[in-house]
């Protein structure tokens, strides 16, 4: 990790111009730098605030724990630091020039194709196994659309580690508990609950987000969280395709890997930390699963042969789906769990069909 000179940062940035500022986020602000061998960089400065005490203590934390990580693919890359008597710590990192995940589903006039949507959904996921299952095993606390940014070529990559807790912190160190409302596990209520499932709840919310098109809360709607609107729609399956995004029409052969994410997205988000919540290692192989990848990397080629064999296949689904939830319905069964797992599975069972024959 380099340590830069802080002359050459401020050169860099044009002392920190407000035209190179990106945006000011909740413990620093971030600006374009240009390097000397006109490298583009990414540098967080902690804000001049009456908390600029916390800020500080906010980016160091962010070094630490960066600093602490391998390189990832879809991860954040650290390239270094610098030291301002003013201001303490700045963090110098590579330059995500395509923007946050938030701003391509919220603000851009080209929303994401689906392919793309399954495509930025499993690159988040293999990042949040890479910090569960690394050493030092990593909590981030705050993945949301807004701290996933997009490198030239639109891969995603977490980023905004402010919050985040090394395995190796001892029980004093970690504070209360913290993240984005919205996108907070609501079983997280003291720092003895912190786990590596506070991140899957998350994931989970960022998944329907990128499904939906909705923001994690939205004042104007009603209910305002994506979760509680969702997880009814999922419920009942016949209307699961009421989440999908409206601005674009969802391809048939996408379907199945559709509702197939959002049973993962309703398991993340369950209030059954223990047996329905995943862990994202279980996430990654249901995400993983040959079949969806196969379409989601060859729509063109879907002949109209196999058209007609899934839209068959479909409607045997649809009826076994009915008849189920008829029998449930007469038993009175309406738990969130017991549905999801009778849909997963009629799933599961529908495609392993498609795969044997
Ligand atoms: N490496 C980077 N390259 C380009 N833009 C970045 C980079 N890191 C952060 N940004 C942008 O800088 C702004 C501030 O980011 P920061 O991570 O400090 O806060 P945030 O995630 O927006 O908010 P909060 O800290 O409150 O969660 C955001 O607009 C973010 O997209």
């Amino acid at each position: 990790m380099e340590k830069y000179d802080y002359e050459e940062l401020v050169n860099s940035t044009q002392s920190f111009s407000p035209t190179r500022l990106i945006g000011r986020g909740s413990h620093g602000s971030v600006y374009k730098g240009v390097l000397k061998d006109n490298k583009l960089v990414a540098i967080k400065k902690p804000t001049r605030s009456p908390e600029a005490l916390h800020d500080k203590s906010k980016v160091d934390n962010e070094i630490r724990v960066l600093s602490s990580l391998r390189e990832n693919p879809h991860v954040i890359n650290l390239l270094g630091t610098s030291q301002d008597s003013a201001n303490g710590k700045l963090l110098v990192m590579e330059f995500m020039p395509n923007g946050s995940l938030h701003d391509l589903l919220h603000v851009s006039t080209a929303p994401p194709t689906w392919p793309k949507r399954v495509e930025i959904a499993t690159q988040i996921a293999r990042a949040v196994r890479f910090l569960h299952e690394g050493l030092p095993l990593v909590i981030h606390r705050d993945i949301k659309s807004a701290n996933i940014l997009f490198d030239s070529n639109w891969n995603s990559k977490l980023a905004d580690f402010g919050l985040a807790v090394l395995q190796l912190d001892s029980p004093s160190q970690v504070s209360q508990p913290a993240g984005t409302i919205g996108y907070l596990d609501p079983c997280y209520t003291t720092p003895s609950k912190l786990s590596t499932k506070n991140d899957v709840f998350s994931f989970g919310v960022v998944l329907l987000e990128i499904i939906s098109g909705r923001k994690a809360i939205d004042m104007s709607r009603a209910p305002s969280s994506i979760v509680e609107w969702a997880i009814p729609l999922i419920k009942d399956q016949v209307r699961i395709s009421e989440i999908c995004d409206p601005r674009i029409a969802l391809p048939t052969f996408m379907e199945p890997t559709i509702r197939h994410m959002l049973c993962i997205a309703a398991r993340c988000v369950s209030s059954n930390e223990d047996q329905v919540r995943p862990s994202v290692a279980e996430i990654i192989t249901l995400m993983e699963n040959p079949l969806i990848h196969e379409r989601v990397r060859f729509p063109i080629w879907t002949s109209l042969l196999q058209r007609m064999v899934l839209l068959s296949r479909r409607r045997k689904l649809a009826s076994r789906l009915q008849a189920r939830s008829c029998a449930a319905t007469k038993q009175g069964d309406h738990h969130v769990h017991s549905h999801l797992s009778s849909g997963t599975l009629l799933l599961k069972e529908v495609l392993a069909d498609v795969t044997h024959k």
